[in-house]
């Protein structure tokens, strides 16, 4: 048998198996071999399901043909809408027009397809289409624009035909003479009848058709439980959902049309990979869905700013700012889509559209990722080493999914033990500024770095409607992934990728990612979330939680040691260390010795840690008081001879207490409980956005005891005089944002020399400490200066111990130690800003 009959002798026979006759499949199967240019995968794919669903549409329309033909109108079957097609899809249809022009009543589904373009071209109802076109039109000089077309809901048992207000879909705008461009929907059938339907036509009537394909049997169940017909997922001006509850009457007296569909479930209940719901969903639906309109070019992927705009009761979220400039697209991003099912399973669709290369080929789906990550991980300073774009992609449906729930974002809170309360406490002082409104509401900043709180409940008011999978395309890639937390959460495991040629079309990607199942604490774990700041150069991780685009992220080297600035006098060198700076004959746990080392010389014979890591109580309330005010004051203060100035006055240090730990000399244990700073930072921490405008801050997501050590001020080690020269050089305030001096033991010489004069300054090198924010009174933390490798005091280390028991959650503030009345910004190592600590004695208040 040749393979063409024998195709059509499977088709048959799986349609018998419905109890469709044979004469009655074979019409339209030719119909659709025409329609698809023979490609018979698109037929065959999920059992013949296009061949299913036109012949149970083609047997509704027969029952009611009569009342068709006795209204004149071409009934209008709500199979979903098509968009016109940018230029250079136009270049790759391959369908032929004018079967499809001179054969309008062949099949139903592309009479309603004809109709539609037809409409969107030549008629004129700017009223309905205006406002629309500019909200959504593209910013990409040759993106489509997107015309909105209001679809007739039908009821096919009774008339007359509702509009639904919500049916309104977005075509792409064609490239039309001027007088035709502003269209809308035309409700005169005789109007409909003499328009054309345009050359490039059939191929977008073959990828609406594979998309409503899947769809169609949710859309007639819908009729079994009586949903209320509601909108169709816009999709950047493609077609994706039936648009209306169509009432299904009996495809055979024995062969019900439910029994069809039970049939068809349970001949195998797989359905295709690429469509996440399950039968038991396609019940539960509700047919909304929320579109991202089409974004201008693949760095799209970093806006991730959006607002929601309301058009007929539904939410929408629009982008908030295209890059107009991006002149240097490869290709664009001409359709974005994102829904969710009410299980939870979220689907990312994203249609890139190359330019026209015949010689396109599908590579292979590794060597694709491998080099989306290695440009993301150039191009957008990623710090994260193991950056995946799967992952990336699967924190994009989660947090899709925290935004369209309120029960995610609620578990989320509760598995980081903060109170939902504690959140809205903090969204309250926001409440009037950033419009929130809800209860419980997710953050996201503002470019002026301020946090913005949206209430979810507001975006989307109902769960989205699983988008049905495009065929358009030549590179359709799905891939469906759940990573380990999710297994772990979810107890299920499931990784799938597949990559598929749709020979269809040569030139344009379709990319899918699809998660099954939601996980309940992505409210974190969204796109601009980056894992460790620190890239493996500390023990733990210290995460950043981001509200704006990558772009906005620190520009820093992170290290976890000091290093050394060309001129700073810093010697490490052994033969510094006398026997009497180190407890040469030690072993073990130096804490644990009955008698105190000379190690504990310096604060006066006794440790200043405790077995298990805190400060002693005694020598941290000496610390805290000394922190207090100004102690000593410089003959000739480094500070002030850096600028030669003609005063050199001093305005004052602070005293300070040492902490020296055991170091290398020493032949106590590396894990000598008198060693603590110098092992780094153990806390759990993370880099986040301040809500009250201070920028980045630190704070610790477990609590912390008091006197438990943080972390050490890093940076580069430099002299007084080169912090001098940078901050000449600095255009901005940079230098003066982040050099803390090492000023303890200014006070011990008349005549200090510059190189001795020491600062860390973090603005190019430092560590987590480089964002700890100032607190005028009752700062979360003290810092201590602690010696570690040198006896001399010119160089120590400042580290960060707690004062108080610190919450989870909770801000780790410093006090800076800025005189806010002192206008000669060069004096301070940090200038005066004008603070928001928000203490009760803030000195920073009357400025
Ligand atoms: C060492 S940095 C701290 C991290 C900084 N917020 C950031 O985003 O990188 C010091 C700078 O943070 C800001 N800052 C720190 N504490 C502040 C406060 N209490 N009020 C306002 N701004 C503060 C000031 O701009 C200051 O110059």
């Amino acid at each position: 048998m040749p393979p063409n009959k024998r195709k059509v002798a499977a088709a048959c026979k799986a349609m018998k198996r419905f109890g469709i006759p044979e004469d009655e499949v074979k019409p339209v199967l030719n119909e659709l071999l025409e329609l698809y240019n023979n490609t018979w995968t698109l037929i065959e794919e999920d059992r013949y399901k296009v061949l299913l669903d036109v012949l149970l549409e083609k047997k509704r329309e027969e029952d009611k043909g009569v009342n068709s033909e006795q209204n004149d109108e071409p009934e209008v079957v709500e199979l979903p809408t098509k968009r016109l097609r940018s230029r250079h899809q136009k270049e790759h249809t391959s369908a032929r027009v004018a079967n499809s022009r001179s054969q309008p009543k062949r099949a139903s589904v592309r009479r309603a397809h004809q109709d539609e373009t037809t409409e969107s071209q030549t008629c004129s109802e700017p009223e309905d289409s205006e406002p629309l076109v500019r909200r959504f039109s593209p910013r990409c000089q040759e993106g489509p624009a997107l015309v909105p077309v209001e679809i007739s809901s039908v009821d096919i048992s009774n008339s007359p035909p509702v509009t639904t207000p919500s049916t309104r879909v977005y075509l792409d705008k064609p490239e039309l003479s001027s007088s035709s461009q502003s269209c809308s929907v035309p409700r005169d059938s005789e109007r409909r009848k003499r328009q054309k339907w345009p050359e490039d036509e059939t191929s977008q009537l073959h990828h609406c058709y594979k998309r409503a394909k899947s769809s169609s049997l949710s859309f007639l169940e819908k009729e079994k439980t009586s949903v209320t017909p509601q909108v169709a997922l816009n999709s950047g001006g493609t077609c994706i959902e039936p648009l209306a509850m169509l009432k299904v009457g009996p495809y055979m007296d024995h062969t019900p049309v439910e029994n069809v569909l039970e049939m068809y479930h349970n001949n195998s209940l797989d359905l295709p990979r690429d469509e996440p719901f399950t039968d038991d969903q396609l019940h539960n639906e509700v047919p909304l869905a929320m579109v991202l309109p089409a974004l201008p070019c693949v760095s799209g992927f970093s806006n991730g700013k959006s607002t929601d705009v309301e058009e007929d009761g539904l939410k929408f979220l629009e982008p908030e700012s295209f890059n107009e400039d991006k002149g240097d697209c490869v290709s664009e991003v001409s359709q974005f889509d994102i829904a969710s099912s009410p299980k939870g399973e979220v689907k990312i669709s994203l249609t890139c559209n190359s330019s026209g290369r015949s010689d396109f080929h599908v590579p292979s789906l590794d060597a694709f990722l491998k080099m989306v990550e290695e440009r993301i991980l150039k191009s957008y300073r990623i710090t994260e080493p193991n950056f995946s774009l799967l992952k990336l992609m699967t924190e994009f449906c989660d947090f899709f999914w925290a935004l369209g729930t309120a029960s995610a974002v609620d578990e989320h809170l509760r598995s980081i033990n903060l109170p939902a309360r504690k959140i809205s406490d903090t969204e309250e002082i926001h409440d009037d500024k950033y419009g929130y409104e809800g209860n419980y509401c997710i953050p996201s900043s503002l470019s002026s770095g301020l946090v913005r709180f949206q209430n979810h409940f507001g975006v989307i008011p109902q769960i989205p409607k699983p988008i049905a999978l495009s065929g358009l395309g030549g590179l359709h890639c799905i891939a469906g992934f759940n990573i380990k937390y999710i297994e772990n959460i979810c107890g299920e495991s499931e990784r799938r990728l597949k990559v598929l040629k749709d020979p269809h079309s040569s030139n344009s990607c379709n990319v899918e990612a699809v998660r099954k199942r939601h996980c309940p604490f992505p409210f974190l774990k969204y796109s601009d979330y980056v894992d460790d700041i620190t890239e493996g150069e500390e023990k733990v991780k210290v995460s950043l939680l981001n509200g704006r685009s990558p772009e906005d992220l620190p520009t820093f080297k992170y290290i976890s040691h000091n290093l050394v600035h060309d001129k700073a006098f810093v010697n490490f060198s052994l033969a510094h260390i006398s026997d009497e700076d180190c407890c040469s004959h030690c072993f073990g746990d130096c804490l644990s010795s009955p008698i105190p080392c000379t190690c504990a010389r310096e604060t006066g014979g006794e440790f200043a840690y405790m077995t298990g890591g805190l400060v002693k109580e005694k020598f941290l309330k000496e610390c805290i008081s000394m922190n207090l005010d100004a102690d000593f004051y410089c003959q000739k203060c480094p500070l002030e001879r850096s600028k030669n100035k003609e005063s050199d006055k001093c305005k004052g240090h602070l005293l300070r207490r040492f902490i020296k730990e055991c170091w290398f000399k020493c032949r106590c244990s590396k894990k000598c409980g008198n060693r603590l700073v110098q092992h780094g930072i153990s806390a759990n921490l993370q880099v986040f956005l301040t809500p009250e405008g201070k920028g980045w801050g630190l704070r610790t997501l477990e609590e912390l005891p008091r006197g438990a050590f943080v972390c050490e001020y890093v940076g580069e080690i430099i002299t007084s005089s080169e912090l001098h020269e940078r901050n000449l050089q600095s255009s901005g305030n940079e230098n003066h944002t982040y050099s803390v001096p090492l000023d303890a033991n200014w006070g011990t010489k008349r005549h200090l020399k510059d190189e001795e004069a020491l600062y860390l300054n973090a603005t190019a090198y430092g560590n987590v400490a480089r964002f700890i924010n100032h607190r005028c009174h009752d700062a979360t933390l003290v810092a201590i200066p602690v010696e570690v490798e040198t006896p001399n005091r010119h160089y120590y280390h400042l580290a960060f111990f707690t004062r108080m028991k610190v919450e989870a959650m909770e801000e780790l503030t410093w006090d800076y130690g800025i005189d806010f009345d002192d206008h000669d910004h060069d004096h301070h190592p940090v200038n005066p800003f004008e603070c928001l600590c928000g203490s009760q004695f803030c000195r920073g208040l009357n400025h």
